[in-house]
Parts: structure tokens; sequence; C-alpha cells
């Protein structure tokens, strides 16, 4: 039985799956979990192996169908029971809007009680999948790396925002891989390889976990290689050798369907069935287990062990430019009337423009300037997004925080005079809102990820900001990350907590990079001969660790907005 409901309310679809049960006489006793998928768009195929996955782990299966570009606000629903839904029941909600603000609230009504939850991301990964919204709400995390647009690039990434507790299927689909290769290693006399090969398709992510899953178990370095016969299509891992002192141990995927083993001295190997695993084998294999897969972590974590440079996130977009004005009002001037036009030609593009603001000298003056740019360019400010790209974690009416700096020069015109929504300004929380410093950051960055979407944040190709303003303290450090501070290795998140702030107030939260990186246009408002020497060191390499400010580029145009005195360098 499916029953659909228009713009709908988690309460109202919540009574219909009562009703539904009522009549097919069931209860939801024996549903053992609450499986989330989330998907954009293409939901039939990983429904269809939710559902055969229910006969082992009968579950409620709510899949989240999000669509964060829609113009319109609202939440469509279709209930499934009975035998639509195998063993459990299914719950499709196409969410639209400003309803993704509430989809932790909306989802929260429809979980089983006292039940383990999953979630899985059919394509899309998260970054951190413990950061979204849902993730952060499951015990399990399950992504298909191999299903992205760039699956070494999402590999890379989930390294990065790894938690205990993930998953991914490029990994699952090396479990019998993984038993074969045991046991052809256990075949006595055991010796430590000295030669590892694996071949595969170029760009695989099971290939290169199961490089990295035999470097980590046998501490001898695997090289990659691409198959021997190329005009086979071998999706994933087509061979793994071994070479021995005794010889050499060789499984090769001939078929879809087996692999040939081979052991020291047989030089004709066994057939071996393997089929290639359906995605209703993975999920439902996934669920089997619900606790932490650690090796996958271990495996992940060594294969990328080197990922840490922040430098990354800014590389490879244009070159900054300077743009050198007489003092600080003029530079506040120019970069407010710049920030206006490329708001007002976003708004052409697309139904909502986002722009980050900064605290600072400089940054609050700009912010004042606004209100004048934005009606002279023409910017419908019902269509704005306001976010802080950092603020101090003290009261919120605190001189101190940087919000409080702007309240009455822009956010309060803005408001009155030019009908910018309330829930548009997106102030980061203060003691006041009753969470701890970390909790407050995590809250950010989830309200970040649930507007933006997570890819933007993590990806050279795209931008969710189109306007990002930051400015610089004398020391080069740029929202809240400073020099040689260990607030800003963490990257995992979009906001983080940052303590021991070498300038007080000592707790903030502040943007990370990859976020800070997720710009169209970023502005660096800059004005006192003080700061001279930062602006000379942000000119030269990008290096986030040493001088912050070199290290956050837009994806169309990076502008030093600078006076005289800052941008003077010595000789
Ligand atoms: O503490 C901060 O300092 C920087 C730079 O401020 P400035 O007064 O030297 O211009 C600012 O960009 C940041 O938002 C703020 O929290």
């Amino acid at each position: 039985m499916i029953t659909t409901l228009t713009d709908t309310t988690a309460s109202a679809i919540d009574k219909q799956m009562i009703t539904m049960r009522e009549t097919f006489g069931e209860n939801t006793i024996g549903r053992v979990l609450t499986l989330i998928i989330v998907a954009t768009g293409e939901i039939e195929e990983p429904l269809e192996a939710a559902v055969a996955a229910s006969h082992e782990h009968p579950a409620r299966v709510i899949v989240v169908d999000a669509d964060p570009e829609a113009e319109t606000s609202g939440l469509d629903a279709e209930i499934r029971v009975g035998r639509h839904a195998g063993a459990g029941e299914i719950v499709i909600l196409h969410a639209r809007g400003d309803v993704l603000w509430s989809l932790d609230t909306l989802v929260m009504a429809l979980l089983l009680p006292d039940a383990p939850i999953v979630t899985w991301w059919p394509e899309h990964a998260p970054s951190s999948p413990v950061h979204d919204v849902l993730g952060s709400m499951s015990q399990r995390r399950i992504t298909d790396s191999a299903a992205c647009a760039d699956p070494l690039g999402t590999l890379k990434r989930l390294r990065r925002g790894y938690a205990s507790g993930d998953s991914d299927f490029a990994w699952a689909r090396l479990t019998r891989w993984r038993g074969l290769v045991a046991s052809a290693y256990e075949v006595p006399p055991i010796s430590t390889p000295t030669e590892v090969q694996v071949s595969g398709s170029e760009g695989n992510p099971s290939v290169a976990l199961m490089a990295g899953w035999l470097e980590h178990a046998l501490g001898v370095p695997a090289s990659v290689l691409p198959p021997a016969d190329s005009d086979i299509d071998f999706r994933g891992v087509h061979s793994v050798r071994l070479v021995r002192e005794d010889g050499t141990i060789e499984l090769t995927r001939v078929d879809d369907d087996s692999i040939v083993m081979k052991l020291p001295g047989d030089d004709t190997g066994q057939h071996v069935t393997m089929p290639r695993r359906t995605l209703s084998e993975l999920i439902t294999e996934e669920l089997r287990r619900l606790d932490p897969d650690e090796v996958y972590g271990e495996v992940l974590a060594s294969t990328y062990s080197s990922i840490g440079d922040a430098s990354t996130f800014a590389s490879g977009k244009p070159e900054p430019r300077d743009v050198v004005l007489a003092d600080a009002e003029a530079v506040a001037a120019a970069a407010a009337a710049a920030a206006a036009q490329q708001l007002a030609e976003a708004l052409e593009e697309r139904p909502l423009a986002h722009l980050v603001l900064t605290g600072g000298t400089v940054g609050t003056l700009t912010a004042a300037a606004l209100p004048e740019a934005l009606r002279a360019a023409g910017v419908d400010a019902a269509r704005l997004h306001l976010w802080w790209g950092d603020e101090r974690f003290v009261e919120p009416d605190s001189a101190d925080r940087n919000e409080v700096a702007v309240r009455e020069s822009l956010l309060v015109p803005l408001q009155r005079d030019a009908g910018l929504p309330a829930r548009n300004i997106h102030v980061m929380p203060s003691p006041a809102d009753g969470m701890s410093l970390d909790d407050a950051a995590a809250w950010y960055g989830q309200q970040l990820d649930q507007m933006g979407g997570d890819e933007p944040f993590r990806t050279r190709g795209q931008a969710f900001f189109d306007v990002l303003m930051l400015g610089m303290g004398p020391d080069g450090h740029i929202a809240s990350l400073f020099p040689q501070h260990p607030g800003q290795r963490r990257v995992s998140a979009s906001a983080t907590g940052v303590t021991d702030s070498p300038k007080p107030p000592s707790q903030r939260i502040s943007l990370t990079w990859p976020v800070l990186n997720s710009a169209r246009h970023v502005q660096l408002l800059v004005a006192g001969a003080e700061k001279a020497g930062a602006v000379a060191d942000a000119h030269g390499r990008i290096d986030p660790w040493g001088v912050p400010a070199s290290a956050v580029r837009g994806l169309a145009s990076t502008t030093w907005y600078l006076d005289e005195a800052s941008a003077r360098t010595e000789g």
C-alpha cells in the first residue's frame, strides 16, 4: 500500500503511518533499526536494495530526497507499507527550501524509538559523515565513494572527516577479496612477501583501499598497477600478487563471478566463485554489524596518512589581485560596492545569495557601508543570507562580538528598510544559547551543511558563498584561524571551536579551511602600517600554518583591499 501526502508535516506523516499500520494489522515491534537514506532524485535503486535487506533486518526506512535549489518550500511524503516495503516500512520525504533547515527535527520525529540509526548516502558522500546533520544522530554512517563524482577525492575527504562508525561500500566490496587473500597467505610456509602488487581500474577507491590494507597488514609497500588486460572492463580490483621467497601468490578476477587463485608451485590455479556484490548484498552486510568497523578507519588513515595539508583547499584558484586605496574608509567603500555588485550578479543567476561578514576594524567599516551599496546595486535583501567567518564566544550583547559591531549599522537597517528576513541572519551562538563551545561550533557547522549541502565545502569546483569578507590581524590571522595554532588543524567540520586564542577573547568559533575556501569572491579588508609585513607574507606562497591569510582564495576572484599604509613594502 502506498499513500502520498502533499505539503505535509512530520506529525501528519506519523498519524498516517499509524492508520496504515492499523489497516494492515502490523506493528513496529519487529523493526530492528531505522535506516535513513539520503538521496537526491535517484531513490529507487537504493530503495530496492533497502527493501531486499529488510527481509534480514526489518527496518523503518526514511528516504530523504532533498532539493536545496527549489524556489519554494515544502514537504511531500510517500508512505509505503506491506508488499511495497518488504519486511519494513518506508517513508519518502521530498523536502524543499526552508524545510531543509529543520531536517533533523523532521527526521527525529519519525525515528523508531530506542532502535539503532544507520544513515546511508548512496551517492554524494558528505566529507565528514559524523558532522552531517543526519549522520550526527546515527551510530553507523555508510557512504559509497565509488558512486561519487571524484571517487579518490571523496575517499581522501572521508579520511579527513573520519569518525568511528563510518564505513564505505568501496571497503565492503573488498570483504571477500580480503578473506581469500588472507587464506592464500596463510598457506604454509608463511613468510612476509618481498613485493606486493594490486592491479585494477584507475581511480577506483577499492583498489586504493586494497593496496592500503595490504600495506597496513603486511608492512610491505604495495604498488598499484593498471589491469594487464585493458580490453576487459575491470571495475575495482583485478588482481593481487604477493611475491614471496617460495613463489608467488596470485589472485585474479577472470569474470564477474569468479577469480583464479594460484599458490606457489601451482601454475594452473583453482577457480573460486566470487560474484561481484550487488547493492542489496552490500547494504545487507553493513546492517548485519552495527559496531564500528575500526579496520576500515585504520586502513583509510594509513592509505592517506599525509592528508592534512590545508593549503590544498586554496590551491588551483585564480591568483589574488590588489586594490590599493587612500585609507580605511576608502577601502570599506570600495569593498562594499564590489560586494554589492557581486551579490547582485549572484541573484541574477540564483534564487539566493550568501554573504560572509567579518569582524575587525575594516570589516566593521565595510559592513556599515553595505546598506547603501546594496541599495545602489539593486540587491533584493529579502534573498540575501548573512553568515559570519568567525565570532567571539562571549555574551550575546558584549561589545566584543563581531555581530554586535554591525548590528546597528547593518543588520537593523537591512531588516527595517530593505526586507532582510531575520531568519536569514545566521548569527554564531553565544554561551547564552546553552551550548558548550564545541557544541556551538558543531551546531553552526550543521546549519551551514544543511543550507549549502556538504559537497560545496570540500571541492574546488563549486562554491557556496557568493562573497566572503575577511579582515586580517597583524599576525596574518583570518577569521579565528591563527598562525601555528592547533585550532586551524580542524578541517573535518565546517566550523570549529577555538580555545586559547592569542588575541582576546580566548574562546571563539571559526569557519574552517574547506568552508572558507568555498566562496566565489573573497575580499581581504586591511588597513594600517602594522599589517604591511603580514600583507607581504600573505602574498607569498600558500602557507596556512604560518600565514593563514595566504590560504583563502575564491573560485572566481580574491581581492586584497588595502590602504596605502598596509600596502607599503619596505625599500
Ligand atoms: O579578532 C579578529 O580579528 C580579525 C582582524 O581584526 P582587525 O581589527 O585587526 O582588523 C578579524 O578579521 C576577525 O574577524 C576578528 O574576530
